[in-house]
């Protein structure tokens, strides 16, 4: 669980004067998530979320919240911002950023059959095509530059085999994002996090997706890489399941065909997926932030996986 800044209803009874959304009624700190501080807030005019921004700063905040707006706006179940009455999005509580959106309804589907696979690459797919004339330009924070600062912080701590691993793919991954496939693949925003916690169902139908504060202009099919990664593998063993591999590109590919170069670029593109979630589990679990209640993911899933897509070769896109 993550509430790093404790809010109470109490702190809210001005602050929230700035929205156009009456009282504030109820506040419920968030149990999952990691990165920011949420609460399910109930004001007279519904139901919403409150999330406290702890890492990210103020100038970088336009991107996500402008982006969350320009999805919306496009027919994407994506959550809303809500302006102040003064038309900013973002405000500060406690001192930080701070930002109030929809909420969405559903649950996560957090054992995920093909059916909800091909919902998830659909909408990928679409979000995808969406964001082609969204004007704000921020990189993957989260990227090559990101990985290639983090892994010597984060290799002392780490085992041999793994530190060894951790280099080996890091080059790996520098020398492919320096020729010329790479080069050639198509990008634009990209959600970056899409994972089992981060999209709504009621039933086998997707009600929406959140959590985009790891968004950023990367390649699409490296998202393609990291939703696979998460919604199509085996918890157990790190291996892809096919049935729900197929679902998901198949649909992914019905709205936006994969170009001949993202067929070159599929497999390494799992690697950098698996690396990067990795390398980031790893920092949160050997240099720990201050929070009231933390418990970091697990790294090895990402180690497993990784060094299952260096061995294994997964099935192909679609042509
Ligand atoms: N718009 C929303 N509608 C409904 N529920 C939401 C919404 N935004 C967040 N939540 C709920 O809050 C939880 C935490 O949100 P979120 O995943 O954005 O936090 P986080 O700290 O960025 O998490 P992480 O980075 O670990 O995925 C979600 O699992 C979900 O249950
Ligand atoms: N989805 C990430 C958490 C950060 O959003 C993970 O599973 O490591």
């Amino acid at each position: 669980m993550a509430v790093f800044t404790a809010v109470s209803l109490d702190d809210l009874t001005q602050w929230i004067k700035q929205f156009p959304l009456g009282r504030a009624l109820a506040l419920q700190g968030i149990s999952s998530g990691i990165d920011n501080s949420n609460f399910f807030l109930t004001t007279e005019r519904g139901e919403y979320v409150l999330t406290i921004f702890e890492n990210l700063r103020f100038e970088q905040l336009p991107f996500y919240v402008q982006l969350m707006r320009h999805l919306a706006e496009r027919g994407i179940p994506v959550p809303a911002p809500v302006p102040a009455e003064n038309g900013e999005l973002v405000v500060t509580l406690h001192g930080k950023p701070a930002i109030i959106v929809s909420r969405l309804n559903g649950a996560s589907q957090m054992d995920p059959q093909p059916v909800h696979c091909a919902e998830v690459g659909a909408m990928l797919a679409r979000m995808h095509l969406a964001g082609r004339d969204f004007p704000l330009a921020q990189p993957n924070l989260r990227g090559l530059d990101w990985i290639t600062a983090t892994a010597p912080v984060v290799a002392p701590h780490l085992h041999e085999d793994e530190a060894a691993l951790l280099r080996t793919e890091v080059a790996y991954q520098a020398q492919f994002a320096a020729g010329a496939t790479y080069a050639a693949l198509s990008r634009g925003p990209v959600h970056a996090d899409l994972f089992r916690n981060n999209v709504m169902f009621e039933g086998d139908k997707l009600t929406g997706c959140f959590d985009f504060y790891f968004a950023g202009v990367d390649t699409w099919l490296f998202d393609v890489a990291v939703t696979v990664n998460d919604w199509c593998v085996d918890l157990a063993s790190g291996r892809l399941d096919t049935a729900r591999v197929r679902a998901l590109l198949d649909a992914y590919h019905a709205a936006r065909p994969f170009t001949q170069e993202e067929h070159s670029a599929w497999q390494p593109m799992l690697r950098a997926g698996a690396l990067r979630f990795w390398l980031s589990r790893l920092y949160d679990l050997h240099i720990p932030r201050a929070a009231e209640l933390l418990t970091p993911h697990d790294p090895t899933h990402f180690e497993r996986i990784l060094r299952e897509r260096i061995a294994v070769a997964a099935p192909e896109l679609p042509v």
